[in-house]
């Protein structure tokens, strides 16, 4: 099975190419794939597959050729991944399976259509506007912090910490408790401070999230995009620009009135052949 790693400011994908949707990807097999000891080590996994022949694609594929087949480290699957998305476009524009063209690319996932663009090493793609809901909370370490729900596709939970709390030291070995009965199908938790001023955005944040399936990662774009739309509603703002810095670099959020771009660096970082033989089935 040929397979190509790469990552967007430090959250970290194996792509699986698989044009005709012909692999019986599992998720046994997907687990096996990111274990960072036993395997080649993700925090997720991109099947690049047709729109036309993914069951979740087809209706699709009348708008993007190619379908984002997203799956968490521990083989779950969810509805959309920003990261993931810039990612998958590199790796589409790298291999030729599509070209820079000047008009934003579309990609197929199963939160709908997202648009990118290619400027250099910077992906940027346009998701849906978050949707800000109702107040929550999440327990870490027997500490209680408010939050604000956030749909960005998939759900997010976004919490800023109390003065005298120091974002670097939390312990996120751990995942925080949630509410299921307004995360039923779990959720991912982001945890912010306030950044000192950066020229020309609206908004600077310093971000660190434990992701649905994946645990903590050093990056989430729908999760930066959830923190940066919080970010803008307590600036009383509908739209704006918010610099999201997150353990593995800065990305850069632009909402508008009617989506979301979310812009970074995305780069792939090896090629190679993974061993089926000593991966479950
Ligand atoms: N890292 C991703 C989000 C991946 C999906 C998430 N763990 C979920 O289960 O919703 C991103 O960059 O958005």
């Amino acid at each position: 099975m040929e397979f190509t790693k790469g990552h967007g400011t430090g959250n970290d994908f194996v792509i699986l190419p698989d044009p005709d949707g012909t692999l019986d990807l599992t998720p046994g097999l997907v687990a096996a794939i990111c274990d960072r000891r036993r395997g080649l080590g993700a925090d997720g996994v991109l099947r690049v597959v047709r729109a036309a022949k993914h069951p979740e694609g087809v209706a699709l594929a009348g708008e993007a050729e190619w379908f984002m087949d997203y799956w968490n480290s521990d083989g779950s699957i969810a509805e959309m991944c920003g990261n993931g998305a810039r990612v998958f476009v590199r790796y589409l524009v790298d291999t030729g399976l599509a070209a820079p063209a000047d008009a934003a690319l579309p990609v197929a996932t199963r939160a709908g259509i997202v648009r990118a663009r290619v400027d250099g090493d910077t992906i940027a793609v346009e998701m849906r506007r978050p949707r800000l809901y109702d107040a929550s909370t999440a327990t870490l370490g027997g500490l209680t912090l408010a939050g604000t729900a956030v749909d960005v596709g998939n759900p997010h939970l976004v919490c800023a910490l109390p003065a005298g709390l120091d974002l670097p030291t939390l312990d996120l070995t751990r995942a925080p408790e949630f509410d299921p009965a307004v995360f039923p199908a779990g959720v991912n938790v982001e945890f912010t401070a306030p950044g000192g001023p950066v020229d020309g955005v609206d908004g600077h944040v310093l971000m660190r999230v434990y992701e649905r399936g994946s645990a903590e990662t050093l990056s989430c774009g729908t999760g930066a995009c959830a923190v940066a739309a919080v970010a803008l509603r307590d600036l009383a703002r509908e739209t704006g620009v918010v610099a999201v810095d997150v353990p593995g670099g800065r990305l850069t959020v632009t909402v508008t009135a009617d989506t979301c771009w979310l812009a970074g660096p995305a780069l792939l970082v090896a090629t190679g052949r993974l061993a089926s033989s000593n991966l479950p089935d």
